[in-house]
């Protein structure tokens, strides 16, 4: 598990370190440097140029130039902004750095540096850039030179990956301590180009108890995958009703059932329109199919297949008529087993939100930004601009953990923690990743996980399972099956 934090929460936790725990600001701020130098080894320093704010971030940057200027790199600094409003730190580490010799210019020549170092602002860019900050970002983003951000690029708010005004298109960012959400969630991600955290003394003490709210996952979260049992059966795995389809649309409950299949799950019943059967039938035979007729929903057999199930996904594929209307309804007032609920489901209950009053702990809504969007009455781009808020905002409101699907996915339940997914790769963005999404998240469902774990964990292993299909097969042509076959090279 990664931290990730806003700016907020880490000058919290460097004041802590620096104010009671008794670490000194100049010796954090020289290990930070020597961070930077360590990130600088794939570089062309030739000429390295170090562009300074007067925060305690163009201090890290005069600190990086008296260390490279020591070891006989030809380094120039170039200082913007108010010389009034310098910090304790920035007066000391120039001071230092002009005592050394190192040299400060007036302006960026064009075709004179090999790399150039961005140390203007970092987790205190407290509004947008205007005027001479944005004139030599600009400058900078039009060099044909490689860039090491120190903290956060210019511009970007550590806070949520938004472009203040400008921002710098790094090569690279080093960040101390601990990511910030700002460098995971996009525009951010992609102005910071690789990100590299370092260590540079300051640890989880500094939160002094009061952890940040917000994280990802790491390769060893896959240990909190349930434990296969030596004395199972194939009912031990979960049963899994997957209600799915609609007429001549077979694939979505194909990838779902699957999908859970590859999880781990032994037993995948999958509710379909009679016109599915034969297909179903034969590319998955291992599922259990239960086909209904145009308008002959009643009887026993939907409360049959309803009480069977121990986890129940319904939506992929299933259309907005009025048998899908039925299901889902009769679903949200029978069920009490855990529910993921997915695509035309969701369509349906944006359009008659009624059906979401309830009382249960344990339904999964699984919107992408456009069903979020007509659930919400939200424009697509004010949801993707605050997609944490709106994911937290949803999921307190409507009483269930809401995975909003985006390019960053978000967990939350809405009060605690909100998980956002790293993993995952621009090749997923194919139809049918969701409903292998709903399997995977069910197969964990199906062995015990809490709703909001399995909601987590799934996500972050159907990123794995597209990142090791596009390593296969390269993100182009990506299709939901491989990353449906993938799964188990993730889960082994
Ligand atoms: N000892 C430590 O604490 C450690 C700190 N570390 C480093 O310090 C960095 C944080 O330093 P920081 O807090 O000084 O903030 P920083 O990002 O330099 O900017 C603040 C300055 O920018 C200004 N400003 C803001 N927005 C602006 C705008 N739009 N346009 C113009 N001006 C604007 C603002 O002015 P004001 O808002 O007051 O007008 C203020 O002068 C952190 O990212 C890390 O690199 C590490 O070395 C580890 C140890
Ligand atoms: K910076």
């Amino acid at each position: 598990m990664e931290y990730l934090l806003n700016s907020e929460e880490m000058k919290r936790c460097d004041l802590t370190t620096i104010e009671k725990i008794g670490m000194p600001s100049m010796v954090l701020m020289e290990r930070a440097a020597l961070s930077v130098i360590e990130e600088l080894a794939s570089f062309d320093l030739t000429k390295v140029l170090i562009v300074c704010g007067s925060g305690n971030n163009g201090a890290d940057g005069y600190a990086v130039a008296r260390l490279l200027h020591l070891q006989k790199i030809a380094v120039d600094i170039l200082f913007i902004g108010n010389e009034q409003k310098r910090s304790p730190e920035n007066n000391q580490q120039k001071k230092i750095a002009e005592y050394y010799g190192v040299k400060s210019v007036k302006d960026i020549e064009i075709n004179q540096y090999t790399t150039i170092i961005d140390a203007l602002f970092g987790i205190g860019l407290s509004r947008p850039l205007s005027g001479k900050y944005a004139e030599v970002i600009t400058k900078i983003n039009q060099m044909n030179v490689e860039v090491l951000s120190v903290d956060v690029p210019s511009g970007i708010s550590a806070d949520n990956g938004k472009v203040m005004g400008c921002g710098i298109k790094a090569t690279k960012t080093v960040t101390f301590a601990f990511n910030k959400v700002g460098l995971v969630l996009y525009p951010g991600a992609a102005y910071a180009g690789m990100v590299k955290v370092k260590d540079i003394g300051i640890t989880e003490a500094g939160f002094e108890e009061e952890f940040p709210k917000v994280y990802s996952y790491t390769i060893e979260d896959l240990a909190k995958i349930p434990k296969r049992n030596p004395y199972s059966n194939k009912g031990t795995y979960g049963k899994i009703l997957v209600i799915a389809g609609s007429k001549n649309m077979s694939g979505a409950a194909y990838f779902s059932a699957k999908a859970a299949y590859r999880m781990g799950v032994g037993l995948v019943r999958i509710v379909t329109p009679e016109e599915n059967r034969q297909i179903i039938q034969s590319l998955l035979p291992e599922a259990i199919v239960t086909t209904y007729q145009k308008k002959q929903l009643d009887g026993d057999w939907l409360m049959d297949a309803i009480n069977w199930a121990s986890v129940i996904v319904i939506g992929p594929g299933m259309g907005g008529s009025e048998e899908a209307h039925y299901l889902l309804s009769k679903v949200l007032s029978i069920s009490e087993v855990p529910l993921v609920i997915d695509a035309d489901a969701i369509n349906i209950l944006a359009k008659e939100p009624g059906l979401l009053q309830h009382n249960k702990q344990n339904i999964i809504l699984t919107p992408h930004i456009g069903e979020m969007s007509r659930l919400t009455d939200k424009p697509i781009s004010e949801i993707a601009e605050n997609i944490i808020e709106v994911a937290e905002r949803f999921a307190k409101e409507k009483k269930l953990t809401c995975v909003l699907k985006d390019a960053r996915t978000i967990v939350t339940e809405g009060n605690r923690g909100t998980y956002v997914n790293t993993s995952g790769n621009d090749g997923m963005a194919t139809g049918g990743t969701g409903d292998v999404l709903t399997g995977v998240i069910a197969g964990l469902l199906g062995q015990g996980l809490s709703v909001v774990e399995a909601a987590r964990l799934g996500v972050y292993i159907h990123g794995l399972a597209g990142d090791a299909a596009a390593a296969k097969k390269g993100a182009y042509g990506l299709l939901a099956d491989d990353v449906c076959e993938a799964i188990n090279d993730v889960v082994k």
